[in-house]
Protein backbone atom coordinates (compact mmCIF):
# COMPACT_ATOMS: atom_id res chain seq x y z
CA UNK A 1 0.00 0.00 0.00
CA UNK A 2 1.34 3.30 -0.80
CA UNK A 3 2.24 5.85 2.34
CA UNK A 4 1.01 8.79 0.35
CA UNK A 5 -1.25 9.52 -2.71
CA UNK A 6 -3.22 12.35 -4.31
CA UNK A 7 -4.93 11.82 -7.44
CA UNK A 8 -5.50 14.72 -9.65
CA UNK A 9 -5.15 17.59 -6.98
CA UNK A 10 -5.87 20.75 -6.77
CA UNK A 11 -5.93 23.58 -4.16
CA UNK A 12 -7.06 26.76 -4.59
CA UNK A 13 -7.36 29.79 -2.40
CA UNK A 14 -10.26 32.20 -3.47
CA UNK A 15 -8.84 32.58 -7.04
CA UNK A 16 -5.44 31.53 -7.06
CA UNK A 17 -5.29 28.24 -8.09
CA UNK A 18 -1.71 27.15 -6.08
CA UNK A 19 -1.57 24.08 -8.29
CA UNK A 20 -3.85 21.61 -10.08
CA UNK A 21 -3.80 17.86 -11.56
CA UNK A 22 -1.51 16.77 -8.94
CA UNK A 23 -0.76 13.13 -9.38
CA UNK A 24 1.61 11.80 -6.73
CA UNK A 25 2.36 8.10 -5.17
CA UNK A 26 4.61 8.31 -2.19
CA UNK A 27 5.93 4.28 -1.62
CA UNK A 28 6.96 3.53 2.20
CA UNK A 29 10.27 4.48 3.13
CA UNK A 30 10.73 6.85 -0.17
CA UNK A 31 12.06 10.30 0.33
CA UNK A 32 10.55 13.31 -1.55
CA UNK A 33 12.20 16.66 -1.81
CA UNK A 34 9.75 19.50 -2.00
CA UNK A 35 11.20 22.07 -4.01
CA UNK A 36 9.98 26.14 -5.53
CA UNK A 37 9.80 29.13 -4.97
CA UNK A 38 8.18 31.67 -2.30
CA UNK A 39 4.38 30.71 -2.65
CA UNK A 40 4.34 27.82 -4.80
CA UNK A 41 2.06 26.06 -2.29
CA UNK A 42 4.90 23.89 -0.84
CA UNK A 43 3.56 24.30 3.23
CA UNK A 44 -0.24 24.16 1.21
CA UNK A 45 0.90 20.31 0.26
CA UNK A 46 2.08 19.32 3.72
CA UNK A 47 -1.14 21.07 4.96
CA UNK A 48 -3.57 18.88 2.95
CA UNK A 49 -1.79 16.01 4.21
CA UNK A 50 -2.08 16.61 7.25
CA UNK A 51 -6.06 17.81 6.77
CA UNK A 52 -5.51 21.39 7.45
CA UNK A 53 -6.25 22.40 3.91
CA UNK A 54 -8.85 20.93 1.84
CA UNK A 55 -8.14 19.92 -1.68
CA UNK A 56 -9.97 21.81 -4.46
CA UNK A 57 -10.12 18.91 -6.24
CA UNK A 58 -8.90 15.66 -5.94
CA UNK A 59 -7.92 13.16 -3.23
CA UNK A 60 -5.51 12.86 -0.98
CA UNK A 61 -5.00 9.93 0.83
CA UNK A 62 -1.97 8.60 3.77
CA UNK A 63 -1.81 4.78 4.11
CA UNK A 64 -5.24 4.12 1.88
CA UNK A 65 -6.81 6.14 3.97
CA UNK A 66 -8.40 9.72 3.56
CA UNK A 67 -7.05 12.18 4.88
CA UNK A 68 -8.61 13.80 7.34
CA UNK A 69 -7.79 16.01 10.56
CA UNK A 70 -5.20 14.65 13.60
CA UNK A 71 -5.16 11.20 11.75
CA UNK A 72 -2.68 9.29 13.34
CA UNK A 73 0.85 8.04 11.39
CA UNK A 74 1.57 11.40 10.41
CA UNK A 75 4.57 13.04 11.82
CA UNK A 76 4.72 16.68 11.47
CA UNK A 77 8.01 19.14 11.58
CA UNK A 78 6.85 22.77 11.26
CA UNK A 79 8.68 25.30 9.76
CA UNK A 80 11.37 26.60 12.54
CA UNK A 81 10.16 29.57 14.74
CA UNK A 82 12.42 30.97 17.60
CA UNK A 83 11.68 30.13 20.89
CA UNK A 84 11.38 32.24 23.83
CA UNK A 85 14.58 32.30 25.74
CA UNK A 86 12.48 32.23 28.65
CA UNK A 87 9.64 29.22 27.90
CA UNK A 88 9.63 27.40 30.66
CA UNK A 89 9.24 24.19 28.64
CA UNK A 90 12.15 21.11 29.19
CA UNK A 91 12.51 19.41 26.21
CA UNK A 92 10.93 16.21 27.27
CA UNK A 93 8.09 18.16 27.89
CA UNK A 94 7.78 19.48 23.70
CA UNK A 95 8.35 15.67 22.90
CA UNK A 96 5.58 14.44 25.31
CA UNK A 97 3.44 17.54 23.58
CA UNK A 98 3.64 15.15 20.10
CA UNK A 99 2.35 12.16 22.14
CA UNK A 100 -0.49 13.93 23.91
CA UNK A 101 -2.31 14.05 20.45
CA UNK A 102 -2.56 10.08 20.11
CA UNK A 103 -3.25 9.97 23.96
CA UNK A 104 -3.37 6.42 25.19
CA UNK A 105 -5.81 7.33 28.71
CA UNK A 106 -4.37 8.90 32.26
CA UNK A 107 -3.98 7.02 35.01
CA UNK A 108 -0.56 5.48 36.20
CA UNK A 109 -0.71 3.08 33.22
CA UNK A 110 -0.90 5.93 30.84
CA UNK A 111 1.23 8.09 32.14
CA UNK A 112 4.14 4.85 32.42
CA UNK A 113 3.54 4.33 28.58
CA UNK A 114 3.73 7.81 27.72
CA UNK A 115 7.12 8.24 29.87
CA UNK A 116 8.76 5.25 28.19
CA UNK A 117 7.47 6.63 24.67
CA UNK A 118 8.94 9.84 24.88
CA UNK A 119 11.85 8.31 26.36
CA UNK A 120 11.82 6.27 23.27
CA UNK A 121 11.47 9.30 20.59
CA UNK A 122 14.31 10.99 22.78
CA UNK A 123 16.47 7.98 22.53
CA UNK A 124 16.23 7.84 18.55
CA UNK A 125 17.52 11.27 18.04
CA UNK A 126 20.33 11.30 20.87
CA UNK A 127 18.83 13.61 22.85
CA UNK A 128 19.08 12.11 26.19
CA UNK A 129 22.19 14.38 27.58
CA UNK A 130 19.80 17.73 27.12
CA UNK A 131 15.96 16.70 26.86
CA UNK A 132 16.02 17.83 30.66
CA UNK A 133 16.60 21.02 30.06
CA UNK A 134 14.88 24.55 28.91
CA UNK A 135 14.30 24.35 25.23
CA UNK A 136 15.14 28.16 25.30
CA UNK A 137 18.33 27.50 26.37
CA UNK A 138 19.30 25.13 23.56
CA UNK A 139 21.07 25.60 20.63
CA UNK A 140 19.29 25.83 17.08
CA UNK A 141 20.58 21.93 16.62
CA UNK A 142 19.37 20.96 20.10
CA UNK A 143 15.96 22.24 19.77
CA UNK A 144 15.34 20.58 15.80
CA UNK A 145 16.21 17.24 17.24
CA UNK A 146 14.27 17.45 19.75
CA UNK A 147 11.16 18.76 16.82
CA UNK A 148 11.98 15.68 14.97
CA UNK A 149 11.61 13.34 18.39
CA UNK A 150 8.23 14.89 19.26
CA UNK A 151 7.17 14.68 14.95
CA UNK A 152 8.54 10.67 15.66
CA UNK A 153 6.63 10.06 18.91
CA UNK A 154 3.58 9.14 17.23
CA UNK A 155 5.37 6.14 15.64
CA UNK A 156 4.47 7.68 11.90
CA UNK A 157 3.89 6.07 8.44
CA UNK A 158 5.00 9.35 6.66
CA UNK A 159 7.26 11.99 7.82
CA UNK A 160 6.16 15.99 6.62
CA UNK A 161 9.37 18.21 6.91
CA UNK A 162 9.34 21.94 6.70
CA UNK A 163 12.09 22.97 6.16
CA UNK A 164 13.84 21.29 8.93
CA UNK A 165 17.77 22.21 8.14
CA UNK A 166 16.81 26.16 8.22
CA UNK A 167 19.42 28.49 10.24
CA UNK A 168 21.26 25.34 11.01
CA UNK A 169 25.30 25.31 10.31
CA UNK A 170 26.35 22.67 8.22
CA UNK A 171 27.14 19.92 10.75
CA UNK A 172 23.68 20.18 12.30
CA UNK A 173 22.19 20.73 9.17
CA UNK A 174 23.99 16.63 8.33
CA UNK A 175 22.77 15.29 11.77
CA UNK A 176 19.06 16.41 11.00
CA UNK A 177 19.02 14.76 7.33
CA UNK A 178 21.12 11.74 8.66
CA UNK A 179 18.26 11.13 11.40
CA UNK A 180 15.37 11.52 9.00
CA UNK A 181 17.41 9.07 6.56
CA UNK A 182 17.57 6.84 9.15
CA UNK A 183 14.29 6.84 10.64
CA UNK A 184 12.31 6.23 6.46
CA UNK A 185 15.62 3.57 6.31
CA UNK A 186 14.61 1.42 9.38
CA UNK A 187 11.00 2.23 9.56
CA UNK A 188 10.03 2.50 6.11
CA UNK A 189 8.41 6.04 6.70
CA UNK A 190 8.08 8.01 3.78
CA UNK A 191 9.58 11.72 3.71
CA UNK A 192 7.56 14.64 2.36
CA UNK A 193 10.66 17.39 3.16
CA UNK A 194 10.33 20.83 1.76
CA UNK A 195 13.35 22.61 1.13
CA UNK A 196 15.30 25.58 -0.37
CA UNK A 197 18.71 24.09 -0.48
CA UNK A 198 18.33 20.62 -2.33
CA UNK A 199 22.40 19.81 -1.91
CA UNK A 200 22.49 19.10 1.56
CA UNK A 201 19.88 16.15 1.16
CA UNK A 202 20.95 15.28 -2.39
CA UNK A 203 22.36 11.85 -1.82
CA UNK A 204 19.10 11.08 -0.12
CA UNK A 205 16.33 12.31 -2.55
CA UNK A 206 14.40 9.51 -4.09
CA UNK A 207 12.27 12.04 -6.32
CA UNK A 208 11.52 15.72 -6.64
CA UNK A 209 8.44 17.81 -6.61
CA UNK A 210 9.31 21.10 -7.95
CA UNK A 211 6.71 23.33 -7.89
CA UNK A 212 6.35 26.73 -10.17
CA UNK A 213 3.88 29.52 -10.54
CA UNK A 214 0.78 26.58 -10.47
CA UNK A 215 3.35 24.07 -13.29
CA UNK A 216 5.12 21.34 -11.52
CA UNK A 217 7.54 18.10 -12.53
CA UNK A 218 8.18 15.30 -10.43
CA UNK A 219 10.82 12.77 -11.09
CA UNK A 220 14.09 11.70 -9.96
CA UNK A 221 17.11 14.44 -8.95
CA UNK A 222 18.75 13.79 -12.15
CA UNK A 223 14.89 14.04 -14.22
CA UNK A 224 14.03 17.26 -13.12
CA UNK A 225 17.16 18.79 -11.85
CA UNK A 226 17.97 19.87 -15.21
CA UNK A 227 18.64 23.09 -17.34
CA UNK A 228 15.83 22.19 -19.80
CA UNK A 229 13.17 21.42 -17.33
CA UNK A 230 13.97 24.36 -14.84
CA UNK A 231 13.71 27.07 -17.87
CA UNK A 232 10.53 25.65 -19.06
CA UNK A 233 9.26 25.64 -15.47
CA UNK A 234 10.52 29.49 -14.98
CA UNK A 235 9.57 29.80 -18.11
CA UNK A 236 13.29 31.57 -18.18
CA UNK A 237 16.62 30.81 -18.78
CA UNK A 238 18.07 29.18 -15.94
CA UNK A 239 21.13 26.82 -15.67
CA UNK A 240 21.85 23.63 -13.63
CA UNK A 241 25.40 23.03 -13.25
CA UNK A 242 26.61 19.86 -11.12
CA UNK A 243 30.00 20.86 -9.50
CA UNK A 244 31.88 18.33 -7.21
CA UNK A 245 28.47 16.52 -6.63
CA UNK A 246 26.31 20.01 -5.64
CA UNK A 247 24.22 21.65 -8.19
CA UNK A 248 24.17 24.88 -9.01
CA UNK A 249 20.89 26.61 -10.06
CA UNK A 250 21.86 29.68 -11.40
CA UNK A 251 18.59 32.68 -13.26
CA UNK A 252 15.76 31.23 -11.24
CA UNK A 253 15.40 34.43 -8.93
CA UNK A 254 14.63 32.60 -6.18
CA UNK A 255 16.61 31.13 -2.77
CA UNK A 256 17.63 28.43 -4.86
CA UNK A 257 19.47 30.95 -7.38
CA UNK A 258 23.59 30.67 -6.97
CA UNK A 259 23.32 34.38 -7.54
CA UNK A 260 20.25 35.33 -5.37
CA UNK A 261 18.17 37.41 -6.87
CA UNK A 262 21.16 38.99 -9.54
CA UNK A 263 20.42 35.67 -11.21
CA UNK A 264 17.13 36.64 -12.83
CA UNK A 265 16.17 37.52 -15.44
CA UNK A 266 13.00 39.27 -14.88
CA UNK A 267 11.17 42.55 -15.48
CA UNK A 268 12.43 45.25 -13.02
CA UNK A 269 9.44 46.36 -11.05
CA UNK A 270 8.09 49.54 -11.75
CA UNK A 271 9.84 52.82 -8.92
CA UNK A 272 6.25 53.45 -7.37
CA UNK A 273 7.78 57.20 -7.22
N1 LIG B 1 -5.22 29.48 4.44
C1 LIG B 1 -4.88 30.26 3.43
N2 LIG B 1 -5.75 31.16 2.91
C2 LIG B 1 -5.42 31.93 1.87
N3 LIG B 1 -4.22 31.90 1.25
C3 LIG B 1 -3.30 31.03 1.73
C4 LIG B 1 -3.58 30.17 2.83
N4 LIG B 1 -2.48 29.41 3.07
C5 LIG B 1 -1.56 29.80 2.15
N5 LIG B 1 -2.05 30.76 1.36
C6 LIG B 1 -1.34 31.39 0.22
O1 LIG B 1 -0.93 30.37 -0.66
C7 LIG B 1 0.36 30.66 -1.19
C8 LIG B 1 1.28 29.50 -0.98
O2 LIG B 1 1.65 29.42 0.38
P1 LIG B 1 2.64 28.32 0.93
O3 LIG B 1 2.92 28.67 2.35
O4 LIG B 1 2.09 26.98 0.64
O5 LIG B 1 3.90 28.58 0.02
P2 LIG B 1 5.34 27.94 0.12
O6 LIG B 1 5.66 27.38 -1.22
O7 LIG B 1 5.43 27.00 1.27
O8 LIG B 1 6.20 29.23 0.37
P3 LIG B 1 7.51 29.51 1.28
O9 LIG B 1 8.64 28.92 0.52
O10 LIG B 1 7.56 30.99 1.31
O11 LIG B 1 7.27 28.88 2.63
C9 LIG B 1 0.80 31.95 -0.54
O12 LIG B 1 0.58 33.00 -1.43
C10 LIG B 1 -0.06 32.05 0.69
O13 LIG B 1 -0.28 33.40 1.03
Amino acid sequence: MSAVELRDAGLAFGERTLWQNLDLTVQPGEFVAVLGPNGSGKTSLLKVLLGQNHLTSGTAAIAGASVHRGQSGVGYIPQQRSIDDDLPLRGRDLVGLGWDGHRWGIGFRGMRERRRIVQHAIDQVGANSFAGAPVGTMSGGEQQRLRIAQALVGDPSVLLCDEPLLSLDLANQRLVSELIDRRRREHETAVLFVTHEINPILPLVDRVVYIVDGKFRIGTPKEVMTTEVLSELYGTEVEVLSVRGRLIVVGTGDSIDALGTAGAHHPPTEDPH
